[in-house]
């Protein structure tokens, strides 16, 4: 790729894992219209539900994440969190005039596997006290390689869980070093190994490219250790610095020591060329997935999803977010559970769901959303339909201009499609769509770098 263009459009943006993306969302945020939005789309869900759990704790702080996370040694928090966990899923079930039935549910965080086995349980057990599994079901969680153990994995697959990512981010001493994250190749290949063993359908692995002192020899060292383990799916996250979030930690090294421009899509470069070697496929923006994988095949029949978890194979119409920090969609309205702790327990005892903020979809956020759920997911967006068509296209296409004759997106009919070129940068591409952005620059530092 042309250094020239990294230059060009390397800039701060979201990822979109909304549209809205979260601090563009209202001020005046109405959890009763939300709460009702929330009851008219699982009266519309015939294909079921999604559930995002969050678990926020973790043992130690890994200097790089970007996660919402608690850190402690304290294990005496996992009850009281489990049961205030059951306690808002019940505030959820009792809104609903039938018996709520998953298709979805994952575990992220945090760290899941923080939380001894028979708590795990009785969290999944006290969920399906008051729902039913869809019949083509789907559960999965993210596990640490350093304290997943066989009963987790073992307890995790009776219950119904197939799917398992863990986060491995770098083999190399010096980065694993800089990001406060010891974690030899043996942890993860043992880890591996079990949940192999189990019977687990889709293992991932996460890998970070970007990360302070990274070089091109650390990803070769890492992505060949991990396709030599041959996991189904792999994310290739680039790294997101953004050290103003408030508590994330990202610390201990400078931004001297951080990848940037060329240096960091080199790592990308490397990494992918590796993984396509070893008969890995991308996918979307920075997934990797072996033939016959269910999110692969989406990605190629077009009907591949995004939502606050990255790419999916389902769409499901409602994602009911539980814990701190979640995340729900209804599709017309997003609704995040307070932050911290202490405010999503008192709300919790105040009988009240713990919602902080949220946003309800205009028309206009609606057709936006689509566009850019569009390329992100299919590469491509069309307006030949008037129901996608808004006044700003115009000035949206004016504003594409120079990357319509960098030749990384290209006119078609009453659309455009991103070229392979345009790839790495589509979250560019998306921002041109963003007409939230587009009235109102940030002046505060908000998104990492699209690069
Ligand atoms: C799987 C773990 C992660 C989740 N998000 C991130 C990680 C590592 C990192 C991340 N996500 C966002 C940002 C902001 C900057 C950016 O690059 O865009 C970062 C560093 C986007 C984002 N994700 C959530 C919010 C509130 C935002 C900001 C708004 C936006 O850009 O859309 C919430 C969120 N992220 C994750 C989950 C599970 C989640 C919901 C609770 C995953
Ligand atoms: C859930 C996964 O999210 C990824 N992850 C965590 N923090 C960051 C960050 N700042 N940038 C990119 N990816 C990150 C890790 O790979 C983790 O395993
Ligand atoms: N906390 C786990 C890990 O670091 C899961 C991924 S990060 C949210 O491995
Ligand atoms: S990477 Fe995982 S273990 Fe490390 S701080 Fe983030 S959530 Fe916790």
């Amino acid at each position: 790729m042309s250094p020239s263009f990294i230059h060009k459009y390397n800039v701060p943006g979201p990822r979109y894992t909304s549209y809205p993306t979260v601090p563009y969302w209202d001020n005046d945020f109405s959890p009763a219209q939300y709460i009702d939005s929330v009851r008219d789309a699982f009266r519309l869900s015939d294909e079921g539900i999604s559930i995002y759990i969050h678990l926020p704790f973790c043992e130690s702080m890994c200097t790089f994440c970007g996660c919402h996370k608690r850190i402690t040694k304290n294990h005496q928090v996992e009850a009281p969190y489990i049961n205030a966990l059951i306690t808002e899923w019940k505030l959820y079930c009792s809104l609903f005039e039938s018996k709520p039935v998953i298709r979805e549910l994952h575990l992220g965080g945090g760290t899941p596997t923080f939380f001894a086995v028979k708590n795990l349980e009785d969290l999944i057990n006290g969920i399906f006290s008051c729902a039913q599994r869809a019949e083509n079901f789907e559960m999965g969680f993210e596990g640490h390689p350093n304290n997943t153990t066989r009963p987790h994995l073992q307890t995790l697959y009776e219950l119904g869980f197939r799917r398992v990512s863990f986060g491995v981010q770098d083999y190399s001493d010096r980065v694993q070093r800089a990001i406060n994250r010891i974690q030899p190749f043996e942890n993860v290949s043992k880890v591996t190994a079990w949940a192999r063993e189990i019977g687990y359908t889709s293992i991932s692995h996460d890998l970070v490219f970007g990360l302070p002192f990274q070089t091109t020899s650390d990803v070769v060292d890492t992505v060949t250790k991990t396709v030599s383990l041959l996991p189904d799916r792999i994310s290739f996250y680039s790294y997101a610095h953004v050290p103003w979030i408030p508590g994330n930690g990202q610390r201990g090294f400078s931004d001297a020591d951080i990848p940037k421009d060329e240096d960091k899509r080199r790592l990308y470069e490397t990494g992918r060329a590796i993984f396509e070697t070893h008969g890995y496929r991308e996918i979307g923006m920075d997934h990797f997935a072996l033939t016959g994988d269910p999110l692969l095949e989406a990605a190629e029949n077009q009907s591949i999803h995004r939502n606050f978890m990255g790419y999916t194979p389902n769409r499901t119409r409602l994602l009911i977010g539980l814990g701190v920090s979640s995340i729900g969609d209804s599709w017309t309205g997003f609704g995040q559970n307070a932050k911290s702790l202490e405010d999503y327990y008192q709300m919790l005892e105040w009988g009240q769901l713990p919602l902080s903020k949220g946003h309800m979809l205009t028309k206009e956020d609606l057709i936006v959303r689509q566009h850019i759920l569009d390329l992100m997911c299919r590469m491509q967006t069309h307006w030949t339909d008037d129901a996608f068509y808004f006044t700003e296209v115009p000035e949206i296409l004016a504003s594409l201009s120079e990357m319509l004759a960098d030749g990384l997106v290209a006119a078609t009919p009453g659309g455009l499609i991103v070229t392979p070129e345009g790839k790495p940068f589509l979250r560019n591409i998306c921002m041109a769509f963003d007409l939230r952005l587009r009235r109102k620059r940030p002046d505060t530092p908000l998104f990492s770098m699209t690069v």
